[in-house]
């Protein structure tokens, strides 16, 4: 063996671990998905902290040591989506800082419990409310860097130094990786300040260099500048780390040539794609940059000569408990339908068939649900069995209950629905499996006392971590939900109403915009006191009312009977929604303009047919022409709990028939086993 001589070449903080991380070339991958570019991936995971944000974390905490404004010792606090808060907590572990970490209640519990094993005090605060609320992440900063002595907080949202240290890092690195060849780049947004930095430092290199961002679809970061698919709006998402409600300083939109929304069902796709086909053990938002990629493509904006290089902030980690995991998606899926259906109705249908589970919901008042979802993505696959004379079973059951239950199933580690006896009582049986770590200093957690615990305990696991042992405690918990069944004759009445064909069908706007504004004229025209006759109040028309009364209901007409405020709404073919509201002392209304008028599929409609379609003459008619709009006035309460479905989906079929009725189908994301489900809502129109 040859003599080495030189000292050992280790590091020797682990700080040192931060940038100059790998490229793969993509390029096969990407070809299969139909893009002919050369890709590039960079690979922010081998980063220190497992995150591009480590880059952000040790230039923010360096340049403040410089100016003297912090030193060890001192609180460091980090409004995060987590992975600048994991950055930050690292450096201030090896360089004797203290760290507050205030992480929005939507966040993966892996960072908790990643920023927790650093040492950082982790603070939930609400998830849904706008940055600037107090609630919200920078707010509970800002108030605590007020409050507490020696306390600094670290704003990665307003620091220059956030995208400073990619034009003089990443881009950087990201020329000399590809030999000068880079011309475009697409990283997901988060505060802005990667792609802020990269488009800087790359520009120097190439005046033609594009830089493309991506969001989720929901957020509203790129604000006016969302030039490529002009759908801004403000939804939930399931993504984490980019998106937000609001467009942060450190983001210079003048460096962005582009912007994308990626749907969370086809982020979490590509990323799972990418860990199964490449084995990059890639988080969520690494997939929301292929979804771009692949958008980009489609539209002919990106072609053979582009050298093109993804982003890939951070890693699998994360979301051991989220995205990576099927029954994740699926329970989160099946919990927000459940809270949707329970905001509209107590008593709900269940028809659970071979391949299907229906949901009916027929309130005596108001808005008519039904749903079709895969069956399984509600009973577990294995245990599945069903036994019935007429291919189906009928159940009747309390929806909040159901909603309840299903709810403590999110983040569970297994969970599963079984339709069962007690005795003769027949029940859905919710069975969750719940995972919980414990350190070592438990008294069961010498080896002596393992020993004697494994065999009475066969479903707790053990591991040894540093010299102590570290347990793994499972917990089974079976929920009981009472049930009624139904017998066939009892549902046979029960049908969707059959409506007419629309006059006009439209996509609707962000669902969450659309009931705010509805439900701040709901409030005006309530406090009206004067409110009476034109749009307020009258009988529900005739369209689809009484079809579909279910087996203990009324069907819709008792609507007449409301003397809530009357919302009067109405669309056209060109793209346009109105809402409005009048009462004698008041008369407001918004518009949309740009929407789209979604084509119906060739494959399921002749010619002939598509030409006689009422939609069709209404397109014809003249944009600015009154003859062109279909009207409907719905109950300002019922329609502001049909809309808070749009925390489910994003994407919303609104099919008018003039006077009648208004049909909405609501198009679920998530994987639902890679079917496309839907929800059908009923609204019927109330008459002048
Ligand atoms: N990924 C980031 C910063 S971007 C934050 C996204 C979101 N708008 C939010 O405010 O949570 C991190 O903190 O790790």
């Amino acid at each position: 063996m040859g003599s080495i001589s030189g000292p050992p070449d280790v590091i020797q903080r682990i700080t040192q671990q931060i940038g100059n991380t790998p490229m793969i070339d993509l390029s096969s991958f990407t070809k299969r998905l139909g893009v002919q570019a050369t890709v590039y991936a960079k690979l922010e995971y081998f980063n220190a902290g497992g995150s591009i944000k480590d880059r952000v974390a040790l230039r923010m905490v360096e340049q403040a040591e410089k100016q003297g404004t912090i030193c060890p010792g001192d609180t460091l606090i980090v409004p995060t989506s987590g992975n600048t808060g994991i950055s930050i907590a690292l450096i201030a572990a090896v360089k004797g800082y203290e760290t507050i970490i205030t992480l929005s209640e939507g966040m993966s519990m892996e960072k908790e419990v990643v920023l927790r094993s650093l040492g950082a005090t982790v603070i939930r605060t609400a998830s849904g409310v706008p940055y600037d609320s107090p609630k919200s992440h920078l707010g509970v900063a800002k108030r605590l860097a007020k409050e507490l002595p020696n306390a600094h907080m670290l704003d990665q949202f307003q620091n220059e130094e956030n995208p400073t240290v990619h034009e003089l890092g990443t881009a950087e690195e990201i020329w000399s990786q590809t030999r000068g060849r880079a011309n475009v780049v697409i990283a997901g947004t988060g505060t802005g300040g990667t792609a802020t930095g990269i488009s800087r430092g790359l520009r120097k290199y190439n005046p033609s260099f594009r830089m493309i961002c991506v969001e989720p679809v929901g957020s509203k970061m790129s604000g006016s500048h969302h030039s490529v698919e002009k759908k801004v709006s403000s939804q939930p998402f399931l993504m984490e780390g980019i998106g937000g409600d609001f467009t942060p300083e450190v983001l210079d939109q003048s460096a962005i040539d582009q912007w994308y929304s990626a749907a969370d069902k086809e982020s979490f796709h590509y990323a799972r794609k990418l860990i199964r086909e490449e084995g990059l053990l890639v988080g969520g938002s690494s997939g929301s940059t292929v979804e771009a990629l692949v958008q980009a493509s489609r539209k002919g904006l990106i072609n053979s000569d582009d050298v093109v290089v993804l982003i890939f902030p951070d890693s699998i980690r994360n979301y051991l408990s989220k995205f990576v995991d099927d029954k994740w998606l699926e329970a989160n899926n099946l919990c927000q339908l459940t809270a949707s259906l329970s905001s509209l109705g107590k008593v709900c249908w269940m028809r659970v068939e071979k391949e299907a589970v229906r949901f009916t919901i027929i309130p005596d008042q108001g808005t008519q649900v039904w749903a079709q979802i895969p069956v399984d993505t509600i009973f577990d696959e294995e245990s599945y069995n069903l036994e019935s004379n007429s291919d189906a079973i009928n159940i009747e059951i309390n929806i909040s209950v159901l909603n309840r239950a299903l709810r403590s199933a999110v983040g569970a580690s297994y969970a599963a629905l079984r339709l069962t006896k007690k005795g003769k009582l027949p029940l859905l049986a919710l069975t969750i499996l719940s995972t919980e770590w414990t350190d070592g200093n438990m008294a069961l957690a010498t080896d002596q006392a393992q020993q004697q615990q494994q065999p009475a305990d066969p479903t707790t696991a053990s591991e040894v971590v540093g010299n102590r042992r570290a347990r793994e405690r499972e917990t089974w918990v079976t929920q009981e939900i009472p049930i009624k069944i139904l017998h066939e004759e009892t549902v046979e009445a029960l049908h969707e109403p059959h409506c007419p064909d629309p006059d006009v069908h439209i996509i609707l706007p962000s669902l969450l915009q659309l009931k705010s504004i509805s439900d701040r004229f709901t409030k005006l025209a309530s406090t009206d006191k004067n409110q009476q006759s034109g749009l307020v109040a009258g009988d529900v028309s005739g369209a689809g009312a009484g079809a579909g009364t279910g087996p203990g209901g009324s069907g819709a007409a008792a609507l007449g009977s409301s003397s809530a405020p009357k919302l009067e709404l109405s669309a056209n073919m060109h793209g346009k929604l109105k809402l409005a509201i009048a009462t004698d002392e008041l008369k407001i209304a918004s518009v949309w303009s740009g929407l789209v008028n979604p084509p119906l599929d060739p494959a399921h409609i002749t010619q002939e047919q598509f030409s006689q379609l009422p939609s069709e003459r209404m397109r014809g008619v003249g944009d600015d022409d009154e003859s062109g709009w279909a009207k409907v006035r719905i109950d300002g309460k019922d329609w502001s709990r049909v809309l808070s479905v749009g925390r489910l989906s994003p994407r919303v079929v609104a099919c008018f028939i003039n006077e009648m009725a208004l049909v909405l189908y609501v198009y679920l994301p998530g994987s639902w086993n890679g079917e496309e489900s839907c929800l059908t809502y009923y609204i019927n129109s109330f008459t002048t």
